[in-house]
């Protein structure tokens, strides 16, 4: 292949004496010029096609960046969303179980126990064994409040409320029905068993010491009464509630069943 000519060649090649009075020289000449112009015009479009890719490039470098900044922000607001959410249902949680629960012994309160009821007499009309109430007093609790304050009595009041809970089966309720009042409901249980549990029930509560105060003895009286097919609830509790004043002008510290 023949080797390309420089400028500087092909000028020094035209401008040699013995060539200028060939009639090719205007025609070359011509040329060579002509062929200078088309390199500088491309080396001018290489430059500016350069420039623009360039331009291009640090464009779409700077719309990446906004795109993760953007990202990054998304990612933020929706971890923000979430743990807004996660603690939105905490507080509807927490809330839902303050409405159902007694603040000073954490039992049931009467608005979930009767919610309870509603559910176990539907199931006793369905046929299933009926369920049983159990009305629970503590006994002469006035003198503990009177000989050791108030506070001494709530203290008495949240331990009975755990001994009694401990000694029912997982789906017995315990509410904290008034004062010094609870209510048991025993689901589809029979008089032996409600006996028993009741029994249990009040032997824990004897054996309760209050740490400090080792002379405190603390005793319930109980009214039970079975729910009868199609009765009022209202009744069966005005039923258990008469069994337990019973049991108090008995003597206290025992059971009475009701009358069906
Ligand atoms: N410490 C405390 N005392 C309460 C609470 N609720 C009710 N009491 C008290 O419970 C006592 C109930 O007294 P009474 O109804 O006379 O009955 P009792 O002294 O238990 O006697 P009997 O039921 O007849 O055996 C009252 O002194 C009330 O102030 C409470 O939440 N905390």
């Amino acid at each position: 292949m023949m080797k390309p000519w420089t400028d500087a060649e092909l000028e020094r090649l035209l401008a040699e004496p013995e060539h200028q009075e060939s009639p090719l020289l205007p025609a070359l000449q011509w040329l060579q010029q002509r062929e200078q112009t088309q390199r500088k015009q491309l080396e001018k479009l290489l430059r500016i096609a350069d420039c623009s890719d360039g331009l291009a490039r640090s464009q779409t470098q700077d719309l990446l960046g906004q795109y993760d900044k953007q990202l990054r922000r998304l990612e933020k607001i929706t971890r923000i969303s979430d743990r807004y959410q996660h603690n939105l249902m905490a507080l509807n949680e927490q809330l839902k179980q303050a409405a159902q629960q007694d603040p000073l012994t954490k039992l049931a309160n009467r608005r979930l126990l009767l919610a309870r009821l509603g559910e176990e007499v539907e199931r006793c009309r369905r046929g299933t064994k009926p369920f049983v109430m159990v009305m629970l007093d503590v006994d002469y609790f006035k003198r503990i409040n009177d000989n050791f304050g108030h506070e001494t009595g709530d203290r008495a009041l949240c331990m009975m409320a755990e001994t009694i809970v401990q000694q029912l089966r997982g789906y017995d309720l315990c509410a904290r029905w008034g004062g010094e009042e609870f209510l048991l409901l025993l689901p589809e249980t029979g008089l032996e068993q409600a006996t028993h549990i009741v029994e249990r029930v009040m032997a824990a509560v004897r054996a309760l010491r209050l740490a400090k105060d080792e002379t405190i003895r603390l005793s319930i009286s109980a009214g039970l009464a079975i729910y009868q097919p199609d009765e009022n609830v209202d009744f069966t509790i005005s039923r258990a509630d008469a069994a337990l004043i019973q049991a108090k002008n008995n003597g206290r510290d025992q059971l009475q069943v009701a009358l069906a």
